[in-house]
């Protein structure tokens, strides 16, 4: 996975998904076929963390996707995230695949917010600060150096401890 899921390609592949996604929600008739995503359902595990379904059909591709993932933040010398995705034939129901997630979150999250950045920015960025150097503040500093020539960009851990309860 780390070796396929390359930002540029995950760059594409976002934008195209998040059109599609967008035509279908509003009802647009899209020539690239529609996209069926609820939102994800969680179930909580009391004060410890959540654990989510992330379904979809993808007509285009003829798959049927979902992400099962969970977030137990307090974990301690193993990832706070953790993840599998299962792919199945949308034609007939039968399992295709089964991905480790873990790559996957990990780009995808970061990639999507480079693309949004894209979108939103007014002009050419050419600061990027990120507070936070978990997984997601160091794949977000990969994704949005590879999307935009900075000037200056680092990340940094917080001294600041914000109550989490
Ligand atoms: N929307 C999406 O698709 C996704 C969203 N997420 C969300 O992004 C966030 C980060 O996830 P991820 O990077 O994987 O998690 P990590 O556990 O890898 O990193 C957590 C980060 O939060 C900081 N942190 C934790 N507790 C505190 C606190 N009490 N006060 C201040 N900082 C704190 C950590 O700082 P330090 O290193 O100094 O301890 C670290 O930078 C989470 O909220 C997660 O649920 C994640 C994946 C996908
Ligand atoms: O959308 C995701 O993927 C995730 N969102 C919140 C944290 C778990 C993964």
């Amino acid at each position: 996975m780390q070796d396929i899921l390359k930002y540029n390609l995950l760059f594409d592949a976002l934008e195209r998904g998040f059109a599609l996604f967008s035509q279908s929600s509003c009802g647009q008739e899209a020539s690239a076929g529609f996209i069926d995503q609820p939102v994800r359902t969680c179930v909580t595990i009391p004060s410890k963390g959540f654990f989510g379904c992330m379904p979809v059909y993808i007509e285009a591709e003829d798959l049927l996707v979902s992400k099962l993932v969970t977030a137990f933040p307090k974990n301690k010398d193993i990832p706070s995230h953790n993840a599998i995705v299962a792919v199945f034939d949308a034609s007939c129901g039968v399992p295709r695949a089964l991905l480790d997630g873990d790559i996957i979150t990990t780009r995808r999250t970061a990639a999507a917010s480079a693309v949004a950045t894209k979108h939103l920015v007014n002009g050419e960025p050419k600061v990027l600060a990120i507070l936070g150097c978990g997984v997601q503040g160091t794949s977000h500093y990969d994704a949005l150096t590879a999307m935009f020539q900075l000037e200056k960009s680092g990340s940094a851990r917080s001294n600041v401890r914000v109550d989490d309860g």
